[in-house]
């Protein structure tokens, strides 16, 4: 089994749905990440540049959903897939990304998808 560090319950407010009166408002969306990373090196190293700092990434995944409106929930999981490939160096993740207050009757609705540094080329 290949070593992770995985972010859950991260809550951005932006600006994301199809309707009118959805790009008029901001709404909630919660992202969950699973991300493959060699952990081994920072334990050995205890350094943070041997991490994929999960910080880091909760302030720029926040910067990205609140850089440009989107319509589907599903861009929004593509978007922070090839970003993170892309800038932090990981080879694998699988991103949840959830509208809680989207549907009345429902706790919550999201998409899932799981993409790999093959994918992005
Ligand atoms: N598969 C999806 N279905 C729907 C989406 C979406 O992003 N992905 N979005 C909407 C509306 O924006 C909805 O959230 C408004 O309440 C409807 N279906």
């Amino acid at each position: 089994m290949q070593d992770k560090v995985i972010i859950e319950g991260l809550e951005v407010d932006t600006v994301i749905g199809i309707y009118d009166w959805e790009k008029e408002i901001r709404q909630p969306l919660v992202i969950d990440l699973q991300m493959a990373w060699p952990n081994q090196a920072p334990a050995h190293s205890d350094n943070i540049e041997d991490a994929l700092d999960y910080e880091a990434l909760c302030n720029q995944i926040t910067s990205w959903l609140q850089a440009q409106p989107f319509a589907l929930i599903e861009r929004v999981a593509e978007h922070i897939a090839s970003q993170i490939i892309e800038q932090f160096s990981v080879s694998w993740l699988r991103v949840r990304v959830a509208k809680p207050t989207a549907i009345k009757q429902a706790r919550l609705v999201a998409v899932e998808i799981e993409r790999s540094v093959n994918d992005n080329i």
